[in-house]
């Protein structure tokens, strides 16, 4: 069975960010992801993973001003040394948290950008952060993000993001595969995910359509998880989804995700 990271960001939103922790401890996650730490103190953060027995497992860079609609700027001319400052800034947070992956959003561009010149500021920037963070044995991630959702958004198709890493061919740059985005957008998740598996990093899930549980909708979460297994990834998989209530009732797929799983290690035994 994959390790399953509550994202806190759209998981337990039923309570203040900081009582998130506890409550995805006290329903058995090991780890937990979430967007953004920066409006909180790192050691703050850190005492609560303690407290908890939880890894961090996965943060984002800053994105740039987010309540003006920027979504990150790896792919933008003209904010290198914005970009760097937060990449810093990120690796700051990361040490304290112990987490060994950064999410590096690509951003959007403006009509006006020429996007072979986009890509190319890309790949600069990329290549600066994973040099920079190969120093602390930190993964740098890129995701495809889905049109839908946040239109403009320079990655969106797996194979974008695969000849990205295979351009710069660099250990620590990695996809993060979010099957939920990668349905929205493409579909054909578990083929995709096998060609993509020698350098998936992590991967999220949620049910398409709506983000919510990985439990009813389009994609097969059973038969996913088993194809993860069967495919021998070994990393987290971040639980991003928005539940449809209490998040703790929108459990019952981890825990029929556990049943499939012990059947399968007793059946090997
Ligand atoms: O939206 C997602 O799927 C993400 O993982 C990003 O980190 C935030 O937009
Ligand atoms: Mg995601």
């Amino acid at each position: 069975m994959p390790r399953f990271a509550a994202n806190l960001s759209l998981m337990y939103t039923e309570v203040p960010f900081l009582e998130r922790f506890a409550l995805a401890a006290a329903d058995g996650f090991e780890g937990v992801e979430y967007l953004f730490p920066y409006e909180y103190d790192p050691g703050v953060l850190a005492r609560h993973l303690e407290e908890h027995a939880l890894e961090q497992v996965l943060f984002n860079a800053p994105p740039g001003d987010w309540a003006a609609g920027e979504r990150g700027l790896a792919a933008l001319p003209g904010r290198a040394e914005e970009f760097r400052a937060g990449i810093r800034l990120a690796l700051d947070y990361a040490a304290v948290l112990q987490a060994p992956r950064i999410h590096v959003m690509a951003g959007i561009p403006q009509d006006s950008d020429d996007l072979d010149h986009c890509r190319d500021v890309y790949l600069d920037n990329l290549a600066w952060a994973a040099s920079e963070a190969a120093q602390q044995d930190v993964d740098i991630m890129i995701e495809p993000i889905n049109q839908h959702d946040m239109p403009g958004y320079f990655l969106s198709l797996q194979d974008e993001a695969l000849s990205v890493c295979e351009a710069l061919n660099l250990p620590n740059l990695k996809v993060q595969f979010d099957t939920y985005h990668c349905q929205m957008s493409e579909g054909n998740v578990a083929t995709r995910l096998q060609a993509g598996l020698p350098r998936i990093g992590h991967i999220q899930i949620a049910g398409v359509p709506g983000r919510h549980e990985p439990d009813i909708g389009e994609l097969n979460y059973p038969f996913l998880f088993a194809a993860m297994d069967a495919l021998g990834y070994i990393g987290w998989v971040g639980c991003e989804y928005r539940p449809r209530a209490e998040t703790r009732a929108g459990l019952g797929w981890l825990r029929q995700e556990e049943a499939r799983a012990s059947r399968t290690s007793g059946s090997a035994a």
